[in-house]
């Protein structure tokens, strides 16, 4: 499947990533208590790292999906591992007591699918797009639909020719 043309960039440095993630930890630091987080790979790791080191959770897991195989189009979902069954019995089988963290939501797609697999537990992202909101228990930053999010990870510094010469 090919998502709808995305005009509108936000592009997002390390830094405010990292200011954002923070804000993350904050909000969820008053909404409870979490015994393990599920980081939603690959973007998921770096939010759940930075929230792991705020909320002083030390037992992290990975669910691991691939859903945009290729640059802004979304494929089949694949869920290439699941959660550990240690942790889904510390979960008490139904996700109860984990914090599942992603970078952003979108179609809501990949937040379905690990939903099902621990439908007690609190799921968190950075972002969040209008489709994939109802997903999401805890966001920090809403974005329209037609906006395409770069993370730093998927960006590198890169020259800028003057204004004069055709740069804008
Ligand atoms: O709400 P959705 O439409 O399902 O999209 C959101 C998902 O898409 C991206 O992951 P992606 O599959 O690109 O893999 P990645 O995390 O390894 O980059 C993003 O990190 C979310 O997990
Ligand atoms: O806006 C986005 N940015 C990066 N990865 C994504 N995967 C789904 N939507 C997005
Ligand atoms: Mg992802």
């Amino acid at each position: 499947m090919t998502t709808a043309p995305q005009p509108k960039m936000f592009p997002v440095s390390w830094d405010q990533f990292h200011r954002d993630a923070r804000a993350l930890a904050w909000r969820l630091s008053g909404q409870g208590h979490w015994d393990a987080i599920v980081a939603i790979t690959r973007g998921g790791l770096v939010p759940a790292a930075i929230a792991a080191r705020e909320l002083d959770i030390r037992i992290i897991e990975t669910v691991c999906v691939a859903s945009y195989h290729d640059y802004k189009n979304q494929g089949e979902l694949a869920v290439l591992k699941t959660v550990a069954p240690h942790l889904v019995e510390l979960a008490g089988g139904d996700g109860a007591g984990v914090l599942i963290i992603d970078d952003l939501v979108d179609t809501g797609k990949t937040a379905r699918v690990v939903r099902e697999m621990m439908p007690k537990a609190h799921f968190a992202t950075v972002y969040a797009k209008p489709q994939g909101r109802p997903m999401v228990d805890t966001f920090v930053t809403e974005v329209s639909q037609d906006t395409w999010i770069y993370f730093p990870w998927d960006m590198g510094l890169t020259f800028q020719p003057p204004i004069r010469e055709g740069g804008a």
